[in-house]
């Protein structure tokens, strides 16, 4: 068997970071940047008012209250200005560039409102609601790096130094297969002995929780010849493929029958549970990483935690590794087989216990979606009694 640490080190050895390409700002989110971007004005670009009031000489304040005639009225873009001479006011919009002269505004809270001659009552210190240009970015400076995940924030700066295109590494294309004669599309009718195929919907979630762009190519059924084909279609536009099913021991296990003898696909017993059985490797010219994971729905959900998407955030430009974990402490004494590390679905409170939901087999679905994390027991551990720490990765 092969342990957890080094299947993924098989893994990450071998997938790549995306090539870079120019995308559209629109197309940016979820990718990372692989450019340094700079502002090439500052930011914001010239000085404004912060606030919706009057802008004032600080000086003309110097006896309250004062009544100063309104020579100008002034929106956010506007481009002709009235300097403010000496016992002036203009009436000034939050965003409006602040008029010469000016050296303060007085917020229109603090007035009567006039748009004749306004009346004050409060003072105004010199620089009072004002945003000084260049007080976010200065002309030039790097606003993001290189690497940078592209978040709603980023995406914002990106249109906010006025980027139409960056360059970046896309969200990885993965196409999602299951395979299975047993499998029904939800919606239709259950025949006896089939079952709802939830792995292909589960897994495209994933991948799309992951950072990419999830595809579900829906089940084959059991013939290796179909899954060939539904692969040479898949490759066409997929950076990563993944499987579910017919990789274990039984009779009709289509896709270590279609895949093993290509001899670019390795079938493994991973020492986890769940998720032994499980291949990797890559298909066609371009070398494009697939994943074969195993049926039980547990266990390829697992597998994907694990494997999956750390790979997919190489692929990404990202730091890439197992799941991060946290402490807790386990309300239940836990078993785990010996030899395999386990990965029990629990439920782990704010106050820092963590509970293992009742169904931990890898066909229980509805346990795991009850589940908020994942608690990590060693291979060499067969035992922890109730109150021990345990590491958990959050779901
Ligand atoms: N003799 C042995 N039998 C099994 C072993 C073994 O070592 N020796 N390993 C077991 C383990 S562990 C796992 S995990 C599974 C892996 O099975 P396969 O990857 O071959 O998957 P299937 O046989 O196709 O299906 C297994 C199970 O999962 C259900 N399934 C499959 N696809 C879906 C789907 N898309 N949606 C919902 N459920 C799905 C399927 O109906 C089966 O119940 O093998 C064990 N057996
Ligand atoms: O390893 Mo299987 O994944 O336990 O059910
Ligand atoms: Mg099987």
């Amino acid at each position: 068997m092969r342990s957890v640490d080094a299947h993924l080190a098989e893994i990450l050895a071998t997938v790549r970071p995306l090539a870079p390409l120019e995308l559209d700002l629109e197309q940016t989110l979820g990718a990372t940047l692989a450019e340094d971007v700079t502002s090439p004005v500052p930011l914001p670009p010239f000085d404004n008012s912060a606030m919706d009031g009057y802008a004032v000489r600080a000086e003309d304040l110097a006896e309250l209250p004062v009544t100063l005639p309104v020579i100008d009225d002034v929106a956010a873009g506007s481009t002709e200005l009235r300097a403010v001479g000496p016992g002036h006011a203009v009436r000034i919009m939050t965003g409006a560039p602040l008029p010469a002269g000016a050296d303060c505004v007085v917020p229109v809270e603090w007035t009567d409102g006039g748009t004749v001659s306004v009346f004050i009552d409060r003072r105004a210190e010199p620089g009072n609601a004002i945003r000084r240009a260049g007080e976010d970015v200065q002309a030039g400076e790097v606003v993001l790096k290189a690497g940078t995940l592209i978040g709603a924030a980023q995406l914002g700066i990106l249109a906010g130094v006025g980027r139409k295109r960056v360059l970046a590494r896309p969200r990885p294309r993965v196409v999602v297969i299951s395979t299975g004669s047993e499998l029904v599309e939800p919606g239709g009718q259950l025949a006896p002995g089939q079952i709802w195929d939830s792995n292909s919907f589960t897994l495209t979630a994933a991948v799309r929780e992951a950072g990419g762009e999830g595809f579900r190519s829906g089940s084959v059924g059991d013939d290796p010849a179909v899954l060939l084909d539904r692969l040479d279609t898949a490759l066409v536009r997929a950076d990563a493929v993944i499987t579910s099913g017919g990789v274990s021991m039984g009779a009709y296990e289509p896709v270590k029958e279609a895949l093993s003898p290509l001899g670019t696909v390795a079938f493994e017993k991973v020492a986890m549970q769940p998720g032994m059985p499980q291949g990797f490797g890559v298909l066609g010219d371009d070398q494009v990483p697939i994943f074969a994971l195993p049926g039980n729905p547990v266990s390829s959900f697992v597998s994907f935690q694990l494997f999956v998407r750390p790979a997919l955030d190489k692929m990404r430009g990202l730091p890439a590794g197992l799941p991060q974990t946290v402490a807790a402490r386990t309300t239940e004494p836990l078993r785990s087989p010996s030899g395999k590390r386990s990965f029990l679905r629990g439920v782990l409170a704010a106050d820092g216990t963590v509970s293992p939901v009742h169904g931990q087999g890898s066909h229980q679905l509805a346990a795991l979606a009850a589940a908020n994390a994942l608690i990590v027991v060693p291979e060499d551990v067969t035992e922890v009694p109730a109150g021990a720490s345990v590491e958990v990765m959050r779901l």
